[in-house]
């Protein structure tokens, strides 16, 4: 039998049969495809309580506590406020890092907390908060999508587990990470939890310890690759357009670079894909560089950048601070790019290496005699501002921070691997070698540091992805372009205040994310507009108010 939502060229989401939008894709279904008997029920007393979607916890009010049958399964302490307040007062004293997880701990809910999290994801599984895509799924994975419980989903993130973090191949213990990024989303972006859908592709993993740990959740396999890799995903990328839509954004993250830059431009034309670890990372980088000018002057073209690390993270930066430079000066992209220099871990990448590197290295392969250390190329290149994206901790030493200062007024350190011990180095680190003058921003978050007298707040950059998301689906674009993620980064630059640079940040703060959000999500929403990209119209004529009613607000609401 053929599809007859196809052969009548209806959306199988509009209305069919009766007028009732066929969420399940019951009446759309072919013979032999597959149909959930969902059913629908009302929780009350102890299996409310166990339903993370309705439970408000201690916030029950007497009268809900009646009408519920919730009368001594509840000590009587009550609160009233946000979701939260309860578990935050409740847990914090005696909370660790997998606690926080559980979510009682907002800010926690990603970089370090999650690489924890992703290492005991086995021995901490509790109940699944995403959907796990196995060999074992393939051939059916449109009808695992359809086990989801939520039907309306805006935001996929998803990840085969083999780059997590800097930790390297967690196998489908990496489901932390989804989990993680797209809670973020919700807490900063407003993006509505059920409209989240966080996923694992488990091809196997090449973890020894973990193919040996008797906890271990996944497949216990070597990884798939080539083609039984390519038609797993390509498989989950049919059926997602098939079941969501063209409209759903399919984040891909934590992938390894011989996976991610692939996937990226082969989906790139027919879904809307975004990979926040080349993406993501580059507009906010880029943000907080262009911001960091206003403290040591000068434009992006005045400024030399030398990277250690030249995979997903290093090069997509590279290549977004390259276009935006290129946009400023008219110069074209292959010669902005000479201002910046990717270190790898066989050295300064140079054109000599050219034959043998990825194709994503081959750009910034530029004439240069061959270095082979980091402190090398440091003080030949002598750049003034200096990247860490290699996923290996202390390597910016000593030595390297005391040459950058030695001939930088202010020298402008990033050290962007996650989680903690994979930073390049510490904020007091690059605070005290380099006698209070860097200006540093980390992956992972660190408390401020006195340093004679003074105290420096280093800027925390992980948390400023989620902004970007919003403006893609406020405005439902269809295809991400480099120019949004320029939108983006100029957005979020302008969100820093005289106040944020006199203490030498360059993110700005938690304070009012919401409305951060929203002027980034406007701007990237703008851009779309420009490029004929966005399919929402017409075009809303506050973008910024528009971008703030569609934000999800954790509040709870009254039961009857
Ligand atoms: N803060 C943020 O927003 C983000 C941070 N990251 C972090 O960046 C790190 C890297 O991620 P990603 O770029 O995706 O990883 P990739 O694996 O794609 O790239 C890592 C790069 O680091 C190089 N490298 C590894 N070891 C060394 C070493 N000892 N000396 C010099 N270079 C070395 C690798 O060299 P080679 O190619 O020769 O192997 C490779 O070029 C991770 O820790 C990740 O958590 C990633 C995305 C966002
Ligand atoms: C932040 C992030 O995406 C990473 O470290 O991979
Ligand atoms: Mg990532």
């Amino acid at each position: 039998m053929r599809d007859e939502a196809s052969v009548l060229d209806l959306d199988p989401k509009s209305t069919v049969a009766g007028g009732v939008r066929d969420v399940y894709g019951e009446d759309t279904a072919t013979e032999d495809q597959f149909v959930t008997p969902w059913t629908l029920s009302v929780a009350a007393g102890y299996s409310l309580l166990r339903d993370p979607h309705h439970n408000k916890g201690l916030a029950f009010n007497d009268k809900e506590r009646d009408a519920h049958y919730l009368r001594g399964l509840l000590p009587c302490s009550g609160f009233s406020g946000a979701p939260g307040e309860e578990t935050d007062a409740h847990y914090s004293p005696v909370s660790t890092s997998i606690a926080k997880v559980h979510g009682h701990d907002g800010s926690s809910v990603y970089t370090p907390t999650v690489g924890e999290a992703c290492q005991k994801y086995g021995r901490i599984f509790g109940r699944p908060q995403g959907l796990y895509i196995s060999f074992k799924e393939k051939g059916r994975i449109l009808e695992v999508l359809r086990n989801w419980p939520e039907k309306n989903i805006q935001v996929i993130v998803v990840t085969d587990g083999e780059r997590i973090l800097g930790l390297g191949d967690l196998g489908c213990q990496g489901m932390g990470i989804p989990v993680g990024k797209l809670s973020l989303y919700t807490a900063l972006g407003g993006v509505r939890p059920s409209a989240c859908l966080p996923v694992t592709i488990d091809v196997g993993t090449n973890n020894e310890k973990l193919l040996n740990d008797e906890f271990y959740i996944g497949l216990r396999q070597r990884r798939a690759t080539g083609q039984e890799y390519s038609e797993l995903l390509h498989e989950f990328m049919s059926a997602v357009k098939q079941n969501y839509g063209e409209r759903v954004l399919i984040q891909f993250e934590d992938f390894a670079n011989h996976n991610a830059f692939d996937l990226l431009a082969k989906y790139g034309t027919t879904h809307l894909v975004f990979n926040d670890d080349i993406q993501g990372t580059a507009s906010v980088v880029l943000a907080g560089l262009v911001a960091a000018l206003n403290l040591v002057g000068g434009t992006l073209a005045d400024h030399r950048f030398l990277f250690l690390g030249a995979g997903e993270a290093g090069t997509g930066i590279a290549e977004l601070i390259a276009l935006e430079m290129s946009k400023q000066t008219n110069m074209p992209v292959e010669e902005t790019r000479k201002k910046i220099w990717l270190v790898d871990s066989k050295g300064l990448i140079v054109s000599s290496r050219k034959e043998s590197l990825q194709h994503f290295k081959k750009p910034w392969a530029h004439e240069h005699e061959p270095i082979k250390t980091l402190l090398d190329a440091v003080n030949d290149i002598k750049p003034t501002v200096l990247i860490g994206t290699s996923g290996v901790g202390r390597t910016f030493t000593k030595e390297v921070v005391e040459a950058m200062a030695s001939f930088n007024e202010r020298p402008i350190i990033l050290a962007l691997s996650n989680p903690t011990s994979q930073s390049e180095c510490t904020a007091e680190e690059a605070y005290t070698w380099s006698e209070g003058r860097a200006i540093f921003a980390s992956g992972s978050p660190f408390a401020p540091v006195e340093y004679e007298g003074k105290v420096y707040v280093p800027g925390k950059q992980c948390i400023h992805f989620p902004r970007i998301w919003s403006g893609f689906d406020n405005v439902c674009t269809i295809r991400v372009h480099d120019d949004m993620l320029l939108a983006a980064s100029e957005a979020l630059a302008a969100q820093v205040t005289q106040e944020n640079f006199d203490k030498g940040l360059i993110y700005p703060p938690f304070a009012n994310i919401r409305n951060i959000s929203a002027q980034i999500a406007a701007n990237v929403a703008t851009k779309a507009y420009e490029l004929g990209l966005a399919t929402r119209l017409p075009q809303p004529k506050d973008l910024v108010k528009y971008a703030e009613s569609c934000m999800y607000s954790p509040a709870y609401r009254s039961y009857r």
